[in-house]
């Protein structure tokens, strides 16, 4: 079917990043991409009627994105990418820079309660992160229901200098078409339009992706190795937990599953642990690819660090 459509984390993880849009569509066009599709109505619907430019949805949910995956083989579009990765983390690592002709978002979930703040995709980080994968002169699109929402990213679009003045709209003639639309459109609430251009500006937003290299160590102390498991490690906006430790029969090889989180990205994966000749080799489990992070390099030099048999005489790690 239309699999080649969806690039999920193992894609993206085999991919140079940032994405090569020109790669990935087989074409080089204008490109636009949505934030959070849900059903994916806006995006294809979008697609159908543009098809000289390109369309590229980020999602959370693999329901969401299969939905998608339905729509455009039944309708034979062609002009339509998923991309299956938490916004954040796609915005700041995965995307180009200055490579959108537009950015939408619609009906994104306002998240009001205090303790789910940081789900917010309105603070001005993640504004930021839209400005940086716009070219200057492409436009940010939010649609909302949520008033406070909208108000709160029209405050802190301002504080960014990225865009232009952002235009808002009371009930906007033109809709979305999408599920949530509907849905609050049949509960008779208001909608609200955001609207704004990319300016001139200079983003210098740090990424989180680095080269993460195998480890070798020269002899494991099984003691701390057991130790480990169960503990926690951070450092800046890094936390590293191992969550837990299985072996073979031979104790030659060990799976240690671990945790890690950059800033609020987090990936669940195997280090895979195992005796090579007279030395042990630290690396990533091939059938887990997590994005190689600061995190996941952070989590394999401290278990190298921690499980190394110590000899005072000789040096640890080559
Ligand atoms: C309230 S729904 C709106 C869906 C659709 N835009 C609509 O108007 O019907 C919000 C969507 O955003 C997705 N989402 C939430 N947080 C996200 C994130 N950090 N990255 C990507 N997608 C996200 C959710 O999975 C969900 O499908």
């Amino acid at each position: 079917m239309s699999e080649h459509y969806l690039l999920n984390y193992v894609d993206c993880t085999e991919y140079k990043l940032p994405l090569d849009l020109q790669n990935i569509f087989g074409r080089k066009r204008e490109t636009f991409l949505e934030i959070g599709f849900g059903s994916g109505e806006f995006i294809l619907q979008k697609a159908i009627e543009n098809p000289n430019a390109d369309y590229l949805g980020v999602e959370l949910s693999m329901i969401s994105a299969k939905k998608l995956l339905k729509s455009i083989s039944r309708n034979h579009v062609g002009n339509v990418r998923a991309l299956l990765v938490d916004a954040s983390f796609a915005l700041r690592n995965i995307l180009p820079k200055d490579s959108m002709s537009g950015v939408y978002m619609n009906f994104p979930c306002p998240w009001p309660k205090k303790r789910h703040s940081e789900r917010r995709l309105n603070t001005v980080s993640f504004i930021e992160k839209i400005a940086k994968v716009l070219k200057k002169g492409g436009f940010f699109q939010l649609y909302s229901d949520s008033e406070e929402f909208v108000h709160e990213m029209f405050g802190e679009v301002g504080k960014t200098n990225c865009f232009d003045d952002p235009v808002l709209e009371v009930n906007p003639t033109v809709g979305v078409g999408t599920r949530y639309e509907k849905k609050w459109l049949d509960m008779s609430k208001e909608i609200f339009r955001m609207k704004c251009v990319r300016i001139k500006c200079e983003i210098n937003g740090e990424e989180d992706v680095v080269r993460v290299s195998n480890l070798w160590i020269d002899d494991i102390d099984e003691k701390s190795l057991q130790k480990v498991d169960g503990k926690s490690f951070s450092k800046n906006e890094i936390f590293v937990k191992f969550m837990g430790l299985y072996r073979n029969m031979d104790r030659n090889t060990f799976l240690i599953e671990t945790l890690t989180v950059d800033r609020d990205f987090s990936q669940r994966f195997y280090v895979n642990l195992s005796r090579r000749g007279n030395r042990w080799l630290i690396k990533l489990d091939s059938q887990a690819r997590p994005f190689r992070t600061k995190a996941v390099k952070f989590a394999l030099r401290v278990l190298s660090e921690k499980i190394a048999k110590k000899d005072p005489g000789g040096d640890q790690n080559h």
